[in-house]
């Protein structure tokens, strides 16, 4: 399978890249200059040129608090450039896999949502994603998986386990908050199950496998927790530690409002796609476990080097 991605540094387009070939598939980055969602009309022939066999949509503009002063290019990249995405996709009749994000959901409403809870986005980003969402539905919702995830980490780009590791580095206590509840998800889980949605969409036309799926790790967390996860693992490999200071929103302001409980329920994809990704502490060891050997081993050559 030939599957085009959108994005080049993306968490969830490396993960693709790392991953794809223990799959048997050839995962093709697109991304800027050739593929730039501010261009809509950049989009229809970059994805064509790699002949694809489905397309997975993973660019977006995921800056949460910037997107609150950046309405405008949030919009393009995630709404208009989500649907230049699926008319390409319609376009070319290949299947498309478009990943959206819990952040959909209402700063005050409890989980865990299923896919037909009432959306109420907090932000600028969650609003955006959303239009984005409805775009691709009504662009090519006859072939369409859209696949909304959370809280993702990976040993790639920016991420919330990276600053908890870079922040244990330079102080002895951090202070995070305690009273946001979600489904941390490794990007690398991510991959495998869209390649796992791709593979369904490409051998089964029945409209059950298309529409809108939660896919996150098992198990939720606050932010808190899983900082505190992050510092008993990076201590148990030696790497660096600190005390969380468990701290309630109100004690760290954001530009941003983020939901307090964006828990996603995520029965439908296991039901109709037999998909299930591993509990979010298993996935979280072998990440946290590279992050501290490649800092050791920079640390190493910076050493050798002075
Ligand atoms: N990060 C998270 O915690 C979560 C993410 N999601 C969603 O999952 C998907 C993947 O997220 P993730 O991998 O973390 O994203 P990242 O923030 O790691 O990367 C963003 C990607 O989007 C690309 N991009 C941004 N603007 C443009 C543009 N104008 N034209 C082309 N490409 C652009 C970037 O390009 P470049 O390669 O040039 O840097 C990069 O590849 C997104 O749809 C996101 O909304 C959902 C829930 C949680
Ligand atoms: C860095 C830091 C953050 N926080 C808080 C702020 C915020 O409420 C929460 C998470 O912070 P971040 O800004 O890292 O995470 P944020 O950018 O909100 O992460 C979100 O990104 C987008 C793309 C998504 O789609 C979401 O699923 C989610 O992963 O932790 C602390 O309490 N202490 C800290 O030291
Ligand atoms: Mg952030």
């Amino acid at each position: 399978m030939r599957l085009a991605v959108t994005g080049t540094g993306g968490q969830v387009v490396r993960a693709l890249m790392e991953r794809g070939a223990a799959f048997g598939v050839e995962v093709l980055p697109v991304g800027r200059p050739v593929l730039d969602l501010l261009r809509p009309e950049s989009v229809r022939d970059a994805l064509a040129a790699v002949r694809p066999d489905a397309i997975v949509s993973a660019a977006a503009y995921t800056a949460v608090d910037a997107a609150e002063t950046d309405r405008r290019k949030a919009q393009a990249v995630n709404e208009h450039g989500a649907e230049a995405i699926a008319l390409a996709a319609r376009d070319l009749g290949v299947p498309l896999v478009h990943l959206s994000t819990d952040y959909v959901f209402a700063a005050d409403a409890g989980g865990p949502h299923t896919e037909d809870a009432p959306t109420d986005p907090a932000g600028v980003y969650g609003a955006t994603k959303l239009a984005g969402e409805r775009a691709v539905l009504a662009a090519h919702g006859a072939d369409s998986a859209v696949l909304r995830t959370a809280w993702v980490y990976s040993p790639f780009g920016g991420n919330f386990v990276k600053t908890m590791l870079r922040l244990a580095r330079e102080r002895e206590e951090v202070s995070v908050v305690a009273d946001q509840f979600g489904n941390p998800t490794s990007a690398l889980d991510i991959a495998e199950g869209v390649i796992a949605v791709a593979r369904n969409l490409l051998a089964d036309p029945d409209p059950c496998l298309r529409g809108v799926f939660h896919l996150t790790g098992q198990g939720d967390a606050s932010w808190a927790q899983l900082a505190e996860a992050v510092f008993d693992l990076s201590h148990e490999m030696g790497g660096p530690w600190a005390q969380v200071r468990a701290i309630p929103t109100s004690a760290y302001p954001t530009v941003a409002r983020r939901p307090a409980d964006s828990r996603l329920d995520c029965a439908r994809i296991a039901a109709v796609h037999g998909l299930t990704l591993p509990p979010w502490r298993t996935s979280l060891r072998p990440i946290v476990q590279r992050l501290v050997a490649r800092h050791h081993s920079l640390n190493q050559f910076a050493g050798a080097c002075s």
